[in-house]
């Protein structure tokens, strides 16, 4: 699914390069940007459990790739003052696997499963009783002979991560007391990441010159600390190391992320709609072997912030570019495109 021939340079999916990144994190709730909404909710979800000597509740957090889920899973348990154990969907590849996981665990630690929409039916159907009664069903032998043995596991809580909740089956994502969906961050909200960032790696930035990296972040914490490395770049070979709003600005150019943060595969993408398919409706499959990408990568990293911007919309025959679009790409709008765009 990944790319790796290339690096997205503003692609929200992690990348090797990304190591960094953990020293960028914010350890506590108080210091995680924005998502104000979620951050309130979890403080008192958080205090009373710790009131009631509970384990939280299990929580599911969605939305697109690098707004914050793995950082918040983390300070979840650092704020819980238990432990955390990381793993994915795809790794946990035997119901065994996950059993050994939760009889392992501590009481109140969180069990952290990104990509948790990519959990095997056989995995998943372990993970329900161990999430409602904190059991185990384990099956002893085979055939005739097998027999199904309950067994007690701590009280952990589990957090899933996933970039659509509408991939759960819904008796998964029943199970979950807390459902928050992350929200792209507001320019501001960006600014001030890109200045703690800054700050951190001990990059000289003005407060313009940090703007204008929010602002061609597409709303993803991760893109803004990846492109203030590379502005870095630029700034300290070409400029005498200081990152101003022209620094920024020529440098964004250079990487090709226009001033709305799209770089060429989103650009490709409003094209193809556009002048292949005469501003659509054109259904997503056709899309994605239009311009060679994954359905998945177009549903959950390209579109999301597209729609988000209002340059594509979605309707019951397929994606449409919006007369933002075109202005943006500067395109003539059809008549006839404006009217669908209009639906
Ligand atoms: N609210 C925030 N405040 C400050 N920095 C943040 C915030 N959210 C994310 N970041 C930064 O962005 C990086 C990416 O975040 P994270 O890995 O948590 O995203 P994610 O949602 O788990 O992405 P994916 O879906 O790809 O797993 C973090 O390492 C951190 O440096
Ligand atoms: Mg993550």
């Amino acid at each position: 699914m990944e790319n790796v021939s290339e690096e997205r340079l503003i692609d929200g999916a992690p990348t090797t390069t990304d190591n960094w990144d953990a020293a960028l994190r914010p350890k506590s709730l108080d210091e995680y940007v924005g998502q104000e909404k979620i951050r309130a909710n979890l403080k008192i979800y958080i205090q009373a459990a710790k009131a009631r000597n509970e384990s939280l509740d299990h929580v599911l957090l969605y939305g697109p790739p690098g707004l914050g889920k793995t950082t918040l899973a983390n300070i979840i348990a650092t704020e819980m003052g238990v432990n955390i154990r990381a793993t994915s969907g795809p790794v946990i590849e035997r119901p065994g696997d996950l059993a050994a996981m939760l009889t392992n665990i501590e009481e109140g630690d969180v069990l952290f499963i990104d990509e948790i929409h990519r959990l095997s039916p056989q995995v998943e159907e372990i993970l329900y009783p161990a999430m409602e009664d904190f059991q185990l069903d384990i099956v002893i032998g085979q055939g005739p002979a097998a027999r199904s043995i309950k067994m007690d596991i701590p009280r952990f809580t589990l957090i899933g991560a996933t970039t659509r909740a509408g991939l759960l089956t819904n008796p998964l994502r029943d199970r979950f007391g807390v459902i928050e969906r992350l929200e792209f961050y507001t320019h501001e909200q960006l600014a001030r990441i890109v200045s703690r960032s800054a700050s951190l790696l001990k990059i000289h930035t003005a407060a313009v010159g940090s703007m204008e990296i929010a602002k061609r972040s597409r709303g993803t914490p991760r893109i803004a600390n990846r492109l203030l490395r590379r502005v870095r770049d630029f700034a300290e070979i070409e400029h005498q190391g200081l990152i101003d709003q022209a620094v920024a600005d020529s440098s964004l150019k250079r990487l090709e992320v226009d001033h709305l943060g799209l770089d060429h595969q989103d650009r490709r993408l409003l094209f193809v709609i556009i002048d292949k398919y005469n501003g659509g409706p054109v259904g997503l499959d056709t899309l994605a072997a239009s311009i060679s990408e994954e359905r998945d990568t177009i549903e959950d990293v390209l579109e999301p912030y597209l729609l988000q911007e209002g340059l594509i919309a979605r309707t019951p025959r397929g994606r449409t570019a919006t007369p933002l679009a075109y202005a943006h790409l500067k395109r003539e709008l059809p008549g006839s495109a404006k009217q669908e765009s209009l639906l």
